[in-house]
Order: structure tokens, then sequence, then C-alpha cells
């Protein structure tokens, strides 16, 4: 689904990915751990190309596909979509005209779907125009519902949820990432992920996402850096060695 080689990203004089290398595979979930400041936005922010993050060396291949130097609208439309951390208010910009315009052409029954995330009262309402966090998360996910795209980049679903919003927020990444979850007695899941081949890399902190998303591998980011590339590099394992001995630790396998 996506690979990435050897990614070198600037802002400005900074440098801000220093050699990135990463595979996320057809179905897989990937999960990023990292201190603050370490590069995790601007990685999702390079392979969904937004302006200010110059890549002076490397290569973004999606589907085969090099998009290295794509525009965003066609990385969207090639079916990468993200949720933000501080996703920008849009005066003007009505919440259902904007879930249509990610639906494109297709038919997407918007107030059927807004109340999946109890939100069919804000659809009238300007984009993120004084919505609380929770609002905030509710109104991408169903942007993204109606994008369905092939790969969700999630910066921090958590940041800003309280924990009843949080399980809205984690059943709904769920059913993007995995399909829907009516259970059938014909499909293990197993099937039911293979056939649905949508990916996913999510930045965390808390780690609360890791209670809903099947989270297949993880790593952390130190300084632009991609290590703790431990094996198995299961996401709950990396989670509580972090908690246990802290980031620096991480640094170990660097060197
Ligand atoms: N527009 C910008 N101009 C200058 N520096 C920037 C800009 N955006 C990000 N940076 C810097 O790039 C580095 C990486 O930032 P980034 O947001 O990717 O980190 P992060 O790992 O996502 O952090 P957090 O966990 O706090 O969200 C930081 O040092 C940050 O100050």
């Amino acid at each position: 689904m996506l690979n990435i080689h050897d990614l070198h990203v600037k802002i400005g004089d900074k440098e801000v990915l220093k050699g990135i290398n990463l595979n996320i595979e057809d179905g897989e979930t990937f999960i990023l751990f990292g201190p603050n400041g370490s590069g995790k936005t601007s990685l999702l922010m390079t392979i969904m190309g937004f302006n200010g993050y110059e890549v002076t060396a490397g290569q973004i291949i999606f589907r085969g596909k090099d998009i290295t130097h794509m525009p965003t609208y066609e990385r969207a439309r090639l079916g990468i979509g993200m949720s933000f951390q501080r996703p920008p208010t849009i005066h003007g910009l009505k919440t259902r005209d904007l879930v249509r315009l990610c639906a494109r052409d297709k038919h997407f029954d918007v107030p059927g779907m807004a109340r999946t995330v109890n939100f069919e009262s804000f659809l009238e309402r300007d984009i993120n125009d004084g919505f609380s966090g929770g609002e905030i998360k509710r109104s991408e996910l169903l942007q993204l519902m109606a994008q369905d795209p092939y790969l969700v980049l999630f910066d921090e679903p958590e940041s800003g949820v309280d924990l009843e919003n949080m399980a809205l927020v984690g059943k709904t990444a769920r059913k993007l990432l995995d399909g829907p979850l009516e259970p059938s007695p014909y499909e293990t899941m197993r099937d039911r992920r293979a056939r649905h081949i949508t990916s996913g890399l999510i930045i965390t902190h808390t780690g609360y996402i890791l209670d809903y998303v099947n989270a297949d591998r993880g790593q952390v980011m130190y300084d632009g850096r991609l290590c703790c590339d431990a094996k198995p590099n299961r996401p709950r394992d990396i989670l509580d060695h972090i908690s246990k001995y802290g980031y620096k630790e991480c640094v170990r396998c660097l060197n």
C-alpha cells in the first residue's frame, strides 16, 4: 500500500525527517509513537503532500505510484485520507457540503451516516466553527467515511476527546479500517481484513485507540528518525516499554 524510501524533509531551514523508511501493507494498521516535536505530524503531512514540507531526498510510493511530488488533491483522489490533530475552521463552507465533496460522485447518505457519529445536527454549521474537540473528531470521521480512502492517516485521534466520545471515535475508526462489523458466520476476522484492504497509519501518545483498532505493527519516531524496530514490534508492547523506560531508551536502537 505505502512504501517510503529514505525520506528527508525540511520545513524552512530545519530538517524534520532524516531518512524515513516505512512499508505499510494492504490492510495493515501501523502505529506511530514518539515524543513531542519528533516529526510524526510532519510525516503525515508529507504523505498527504501539504505545502511547506519540502522533500529534499527519498520517495513515497502509494499503491505502486510515485506520489512524492504530487499535489494533495491528486493524493486524495488516489485514496489517501487524513484526520488532523487541529483541523482549521472554514468559514462559509457547511459541513454537509464538505462531506458531499469528500464523497465526490459516489452516492453517500449524508444524514444517515452523520447519525452513526451523532452528527446530524451539525451538518448546517460551518466546518469546525466553534466545534468542541470531540465534535471536530466526529466531523473528521464523517468526512473520511464519505471519502472511503485506501489509506487513512490519523493524527492523534484521542486528542480533545472525552472517554464516551473515545468509544465512538475508536469504533468508527475500526469500521473504516476493517469494514462493517456485522458478524458473519461465514467470514472470519482474518478473511474480512483480507477482503477489506484499507490500511491505517495512526499517531498516538496515550494509546487509547489501541483498545479499538486492530493494530498490527508500530515504531517510535525520535528526532526525525524511526527507531525501536524491535521484533515483534507489537504496538501494545512498545507503549508499555515507553511507559516503563521513556522515549530515550528507544534511541539505543539508532546506535
Ligand atoms: N511550520 C513550521 N515551521 C517551523 N518548524 C515547524 C513547523 N511545523 C513543525 N515544525 C517543527 O518540526 C518539528 C516536528 O514537528 P511535528 O509537528 O512533526 O512533531 P510531532 O512529533 O508531530 O509533535 P507532537 O507530538 O507535539 O504533535 C518540531 O520541531 C516543530 O517545531
